[in-house]
């Protein structure tokens, strides 16, 4: 039963850019806290016929949404827009981020400029970056620092019906997040927040790639004790990953990290794991994607992981395994043969934290 709204924090102005599943979702999530909410997306029809009819037309199409959000498109919205809103919320794909922060106008004085809050969960191909790096680079150090990320296992689908739902809302700034924290909170969902973004931001990229490997084991035919290895062995390997990195290992153990992996490795709602399952049931890669309708991070953030995973020298077998399928042509039953094959190991041996990627990140940011 879902319980009723209550407002944590003032009535506020937020604009939400992309209207995809998530986007709508949090819009209609802050609408219903009776917040003015202004919904970016570059599909027309879409921006008219929520303003119609408060209907999105390619996402959550069977839900009716809060009467508080008014769509805004095609165009990016100019300063008239931005200059007027307390928060600005990032609900677009990774691989597209760039392109739009370039666009916009911020502020470089807080006082002068939204809050920042960032909830995609991928790494850039080609620069293997993180969404704070993109930030810093577009907008500058400043601004990145500032700049709040939430993730947790979340499906848009669920949140729209209300169901408790828990997530976690890191930045470097313990106010922003705070605030950040206070506007999203509801007794239907629950923030709780941190100041390891560089690890909140891992977990959830990192648990699409896992999401694809458990999907591809159930759709060869597998079943529990597969996919509960696939789930415990990728948390290990999250967290070496992300130590090497130079993030806290305690952050895999929260919301973002186990909770998320759990959440996509173990349904059909998450568009990662229904990748690897038609991967497991002998569909290539172009014919899935090609007809996936909504993006599947996993698949690009895959590239990205495996330059990270042999810049840092760290092992992770699943990760490694699932490129080779998706883009060495590594047929899924070989690749899980393989991987079986493989010698036995410790089963924890988290690599020195000091020195990864992190530390030239922060020094980016001028937080080193
Ligand atoms: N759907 C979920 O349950 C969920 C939950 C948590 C986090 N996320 C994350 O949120 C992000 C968005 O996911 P989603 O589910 O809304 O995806 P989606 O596929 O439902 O929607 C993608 C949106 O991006 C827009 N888009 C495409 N190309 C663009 C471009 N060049 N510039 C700007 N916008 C562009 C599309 O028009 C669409 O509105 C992803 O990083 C995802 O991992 C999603
Ligand atoms: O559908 P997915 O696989 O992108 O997962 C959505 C969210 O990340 C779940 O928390």
């Amino acid at each position: 039963m879902p319980s009723p709204t209550r407002s944590f924090s003032p009535t506020r102005k937020v604009l939400i850019l992309g209207g995809g599943n998530f986007g709508s979702c949090l819009a209609d999530h802050l609408g219903d806290s009776d917040h003015e909410v202004f919904l970016w997306s570059r599909q027309e029809e879409v921006v008219n016929t929520l303003n119609k009819s408060h209907r999105n037309p390619a996402y959550l199409k069977d839900h009716l949404f809060s009467a508080n959000i008014t769509a805004v498109g095609p165009e990016l919205p100019g300063e008239d827009l931005i200059d007027q809103m307390d928060v600005l919320l990032f609900a677009i794909p990774t691989q597209f981020l760039r392109e739009n922060l370039t666009k916009l106008h911020l502020h470089p004085d807080r006082e002068k400029r939204p809050l920042l809050i960032f909830v995609n969960k991928g790494i850039e191909v080609g620069t293997h970056a993180l969404t704070l790096e993109i930030i810093a680079d577009t907008c500058g150090a400043e601004i990145a620092k500032a700049a709040t990320f939430i993730s947790g296992p979340s499906f848009a689908k669920e949140i729209v019906q209300r169901q408790p739902t828990s997530v976690s809302v890191a930045s470097f700034t313990d106010s922003e997040a705070q605030r950040a924290a206070l506007l999203f909170h509801q007794p239907h969902f629950r923030c709780y927040t941190g100041n390891d973004p560089i690890g909140l931001e891992l977990s959830g990229a990192l648990k699409n790639v896992y999401a694809i490997a458990a999907g591809a084991a159930d759709g060869l035919g597998f079943q529990n004790n597969t996919r509960a290895m696939i789930i415990t062995r990728g948390l290990s390997e999250m967290t070496c990953i992300g130590t090497a990195y130079g993030a806290s290992p305690l952050t895999f153990l929260g919301l973002a990290g186990v909770g998320d992996l759990f959440l996509t490795c173990s349904s059909p709602n998450s568009r990662n794991y229904t990748v690897g399952y038609r991967l497991g049931k002998g569909e290539s890669l172009d014919s899935i994607t090609n007809t996936l309708g909504s993006v599947a991070e996993g698949v690009t953030t895959t590239k990205g992981l495996n330059e990270i995973i042999q810049k840092l020298g760290v092992q992770a077998p699943i990760a490694t395994t699932v490129y080779d399928v998706l883009y060495g042509g590594k047929d899924v039953q070989t690749a899980v043969r393989e991987l079986m094959e493989l010698p036995p190991t410790k089963e924890l041996d988290l690599p020195p934290t000091a020195g990864g990627p992190a530390k030239q990140l922060l020094k980016k940011l001028g937080l080193d």
